[in-house]
């Protein structure tokens, strides 16, 4: 069986040989690099293995008239066309929720950032648009930080299921000192998310009010940002997504305070977990129950960091709190890459590309005094995901 997949997926051929050992089954793994694959690739495809790179439509479908199965290792769906997929007859998985982790992440490490560059944190309220998996590791990191967090989902409160407190009072996002986006892109139906930040809704945000998207770039409309910066270059935005990636826009780079190749979720579980989860889900379609390495087992193969000799004799202030997010992810230097780097569709996906090995808050081992045995700091620490062990005498 011939298997297409992107170079991007890290494993991907240690799992296959695995699969071939264990079933015995002729499996074929070719890897495309860039965002389509040849041809001839396609042609010849049976099972396909994408990032969020490739876009799938009617088009490609119709070169590769023996593909039969497609996984995308991503959280976001909006690069295949489910009605041209159904219309092929496939079978199309994604891997929800794989690196949620790595974009809470993320958000904590702009917010530590921001908090250094501004000399504090936000003191009114953080809305997250989007209670679902990201949104939902975004805001426990925040609330860890001890910020006041609130979640706006209007389909989740419709749905009246969320173990969560959720609102629909847009007016309440607007008003927000910190605003993270945690959508998926939706052009249509009863809850769009395609410019949900237009010209209208940035002009009611305040002066200082810090707007992060990790979601997808339309969500923002990027002309109306750039028109509203550089009018009052007063709100601090951080972008990880762009309207028109590859292509970044160079007019608003600079008027941004953190700006980065859409790798919020890049870390290396996330991007293992991708190919991981992508594979097994392939493995259950072909009725095939194989034991294969187990996720904690891939990411033991790279050297990468756990955080550990960390010492906390009192109770962090949020200095040291942001202090010991960047040091297990550190923004600043993702942001620094971009900027030296011409703004250009090449540029952008060899930064993706080359992108190095990353640790998560998680690996930060932090030992810690009785400061830390009451339930508020525990509650915190464990928001932040951290480590901890009450020190030894
Ligand atoms: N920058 C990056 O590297 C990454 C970006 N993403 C993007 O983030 C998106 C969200 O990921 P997850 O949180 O894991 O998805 P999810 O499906 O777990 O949650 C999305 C939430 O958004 C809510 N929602 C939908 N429309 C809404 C609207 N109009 N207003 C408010 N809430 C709305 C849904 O009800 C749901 O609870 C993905 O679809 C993907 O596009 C995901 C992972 C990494
Ligand atoms: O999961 C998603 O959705 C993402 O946006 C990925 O984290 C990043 O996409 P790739 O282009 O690396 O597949």
């Amino acid at each position: 069986m011939y298997l297409l997949a992107d170079a991007n997926l890290p494993e991907l051929d240690s799992l296959v040989a695995v699969v071939a050992r264990q079933s015995g089954l002729a499996l074929q793994l070719e890897r495309f690099g860039g965002r389509l694959p040849s041809a001839e690739q396609l042609a010849r495809a049976e099972a396909m293995f994408i990032r969020s790179v490739t876009k799938v439509d009617a088009q490609l479908l119709a070169q590769a008239p023996k593909l039969r199965w497609l996984g995308s290792a991503t959280i976001g769906t909006d690069h295949v066309d489910q009605a041209a997929v159904q219309a092929a007859g496939l079978s199309f998985h994604s891997t929800p929720g794989v690196n949620a982790n790595a974009v809470g992440d993320y958000v904590a490490s702009a917010a530590a950032a921001l908090a250094l560059q501004r000399g504090g944190l936000p003191e009114g309220e953080v809305a997250i648009v989007g209670a679902g998996n990201t949104g939902r590791a975004a805001g426990q990191r925040l609330a860890g930080l001890g910020l006041s967090v609130h979640y706006y989902d209007p389909p989740l409160l419709e749905q009246g299921s969320s173990t969560l407190a959720v609102h629909d009072d847009w007016q309440r996002v607007l008003n927000s000192q910190m605003i993270s986006c945690h959508v998926p892109l939706q052009r249509e139906g009863p809850h769009p998310t395609w410019h949900m930040f237009d010209a209208e809704a940035l002009a009611q945000l305040a002066p200082g009010t810090w707007l992060i998207n990790a979601s997808r770039g339309p969500v923002i409309a990027e002309q109306a940002l750039l028109n509203r910066l550089q009018q009052q270059s007063d709100l601090d935005v951080v972008l990880d997504v762009w309207e028109h990636e590859p292509q970044i826009s160079a007019a608003l780079l600079p008027y941004l305070q953190l700006a980065t190749p859409h790798i919020a979720g890049h870390s290396l579980a996330g991007k293992l977990g991708g190919s991981w989860q992508l594979l097994n889900k392939w493995l259950t379609d072909q009725q095939l129950s194989l034991q294969l390495p187990s996720l904690a087992t891939l990411l033991g193969r790279y050297p990468q960091g756990q955080i550990q000799g960390l010492r906390a004799d009192k109770a962090p202030d949020w200095q040291q709190l942001a202090h010991w997010i960047l040091r297990c992810y550190d923004i600043r230097k993702d942001d620094a890459a971009l900027r030296a780097v011409p703004c250009t569709p090449a540029e952008f996906d060899a930064l993706r590309a080359q992108y190095a090995v990353r640790s998560e808050l998680n690996q930060l081992h932090l030992s810690t005094g009785d400061w830390a045995d009451s339930v508020a700091w525990q509650q915190r620490l464990a928001q932040l995901t951290f480590q901890t062990a009450t020190q030894e005498e």
